[in-house]
């Protein structure tokens, strides 16, 4: 006899006609691939004290692992909603004397604030605001669900579509949206901020940041922020189009921005309720590369190369020549398949799962003429993704990185764990420019695939002395574990698996915070300290403003009993 609970779904009907929620009578996700199996929403906020392990905790570890995951929290508006559109929960995995505890939590963005008034998704697609609910029109709509950064003593919860949130380390309690002290009110923020280990300063950027974050805007902003805080440097670029930049490099000089060809698809489109990016088959990719200081807007030196795919950025340095060495994984074809071409018959689908993503050393010179066609100087078929290194070494020449690693000629077992969720990352690879013959690399066997892997350095060790920390999804049993590996010998397995009781989803990115950095920031921004508490930002972004005010002359024009928003937008429910 079939439990009542499979028999439920067939005497109700779906939450979804015609792709858009209809009812929310029931909570109920999609049917879709991107809510079921390993991808199924967890939702879930809560801590543990003194997890389940096997092996040794290396007892020297002493710090606090966060990661960041989207999540939607309640059903979405449209079906055929992407992973990418999920709300930020940010797991911490607290570690000293050989023994871990968990923490989770939601980034409570304005947006996460608004849909649980509503007890419902109020947002609707990925960067198109038209597809909001009439309600929340104005309101920033970032899930803040990309990375999750250390600075000066607080969580930056961070999405490239909007401005970062800030987090105590500690609670994981959201203090609110961050504008760095009323430093940068652009409408949108990078995800990869980099973060010099010998000045102390932070390089960031954001693109499409002229306007309001979904129109369309050339303009790329790059600042330094310096240690104590303060807005050092400020330039604004002209990219060639409005296209995706997700990850940057930063040298001793100078930052170079991958330009991606995933394009703005205007915004008759936006309007009509579709995608704000579509892949361009026909674009070439593109690497501004900017001087860290003094930058002018013309200063910006653009290169070009044939069409592909950027990943994220390993090391970045500069030569004895006094060019930009800079290498990231680059594929050789659509990854993000959810943003096809404006004419879908101009790239088939097909490539998906057989895509390459070989690690590419690009050589710039930063004196070039701006548009040179460059090719790489190196590429090696490392075929992986989220490569990370030693970030003491973020600027310097660096021998070691890591990345997640699909092998495809490893045993998979489908028949148990279905299409690999998140793509097949069966592997950890660590990688040595000065030998390139070496394979280290660990196979976490048919029926689990890895995160993204991030480095704990060993005290006063050489670079890569330390340990990996990485998710493991076994997909099998929709179970998480966290391993962890020594840095320079993967291939011989975790020196500790961490079993978490449940699943969590596939995260973007992590990073390991040493203990006595997050203890010391305690102090100061405590009410007696000497930086003080942190102060969320106070007044609304520039393009909120802005729309008021064109609200408020529309009211004008129309009289006091005018349609206060001339609704262009599909409103996704009722
Ligand atoms: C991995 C890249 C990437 C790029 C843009 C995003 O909004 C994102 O959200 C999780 C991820
Ligand atoms: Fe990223």
């Amino acid at each position: 006899m079939a439990h009542i609970f499979d028999l439920a779904p067939q005497f109700t009907p779906s939450n979804y006609s015609a792709g858009v929620k209809s009812s929310d009578d029931r909570v109920v996700y999609p049917a879709t691939g991107v809510f079921q199996g390993f991808n199924k929403p967890c939702r879930l906020e809560g801590d543990i004290f003194d997890l389940e392990f096997d092996g040794i905790i290396p007892p020297e570890i002493n710090g606090t692992f966060y990661r960041i995951q989207p999540d939607h929290r309640f059903p979405p508006i449209f079906e055929d909603d992407i992973h990418f559109n999920g709300d930020g929960s940010v797991t911490a995995i607290r570690i000293a004397n050989g023994h871990a505890d968990f923490r989770q939590r939601y980034v409570q963005t304005d947006r996460y604030k608004a849909e649980t008034e509503a007890r419902r998704a109020l947002f609707g697609r990925y960067r198109n605001p038209y597809t909001d609910n009439e309600t929340v029109k104005g309101v920033i709509r970032t899930v803040a669900n990309t990375n999750i950064t250390f600075w000066r003593g607080l969580l930056l919860a961070s999405k490239e579509d909007g401005p970062p949130y800030i987090m105590d380390p500690v609670t994981l309690e959201t203090i609110g949206r961050y504008d760095f002290e009323g430093q940068i009110l652009t409408p949108t923020f990078t995800a990869h901020p980099k973060f010099d280990p010998d000045t102390g300063e932070m390089l960031c950027f954001a693109y499409e940041a002229g306007g309001d974050g979904h129109d369309g805007s050339n303009d790329v902003v790059v600042w330094t922020i310096d240690r104590d805080g303060r807005k050092t440097e400020e330039c604004w670029y002209k990219a060639p189009f409005c296209g995706m930049i997700h990850d940057c490099g930063v040298s001793e000089n100078y930052m170079v921005l991958p330009l991606t060809p995933i394009k703005w698809t205007g915004m008759d489109r936006l309007k009509k309720g579709e995608n704000h990016w579509a892949w361009d088959p026909n674009e070439d990719q593109w690497y501004g590369v900017v001087p860290r200081r003094n930058g002018k807007p013309e200063d910006i030196v653009w290169f070009r190369a044939d069409n592909a795919f950027h990943g994220h950025i390993a090391g970045c340095y500069e030569n004895e020549d006094g060019h930009v060495v800079f290498d990231l994984t680059v594929a050789d074809g659509n990854v993000f398949f959810f943003f096809p071409p404006v004419d879908e018959k101009e790239a088939p689908l097909a490539k998906r799962n057989q895509l390459k993503s070989p690690t590419c050393r690009w050589i710039f010179d930063p004196k070039a003429q701006t548009g040179t066609r460059v090719t790489p100087a190196e590429t090696w078929m490392t075929n992986g993704e989220f490569s990370r290194i030693d970030d003491r070494y973020v600027t310097k020449k660096y021998n070691h990185f890591w990345q997640a690693k699909v092998d495809p000629a490893r045993p998979y077992d489908f028949a148990r764990c279905g299409p690999p969720a998140g793509g097949l990352f069966n592997c950890v690879g660590h990688y040595s420019w000065d030998d390139r013959t070496k394979e280290d690399v660990f196979f976490a066997g048919p029926t689990a695939t890895f995160q993204e892997p991030s480095f704990i350095p060993k005290d006063g060790g050489a670079e890569g002395e330390g340990y990996i920390i990485a998710l493991v999804n076994h997909l099998d049993v929709l179970r998480n574990d966290i391993v962890i590996l020594d840095a320079l010998d993967v291939a011989r397995g975790p020196v500790a698996a961490i079993h978490l009781p449940f699943k969590l989803k596939l995260g973007l990115h992590g990073n390991f915070v040493d203990q006595r950095d997050i203890d010391a920031w305690k102090g100061r921004r405590s009410e007696s300290g000497d930086v003080g508490p942190a102060h969320p930002a106070r007044e609304p972004l520039p393009w909120q403003v802005r729309r008021r005010h064109q609200r408020h002359g529309e009211e004008h024009r129309q009289g006091p009993n005018g349609v206060i928003d001339s609704s262009n937008g599909i409103n996704g429910s009722h």
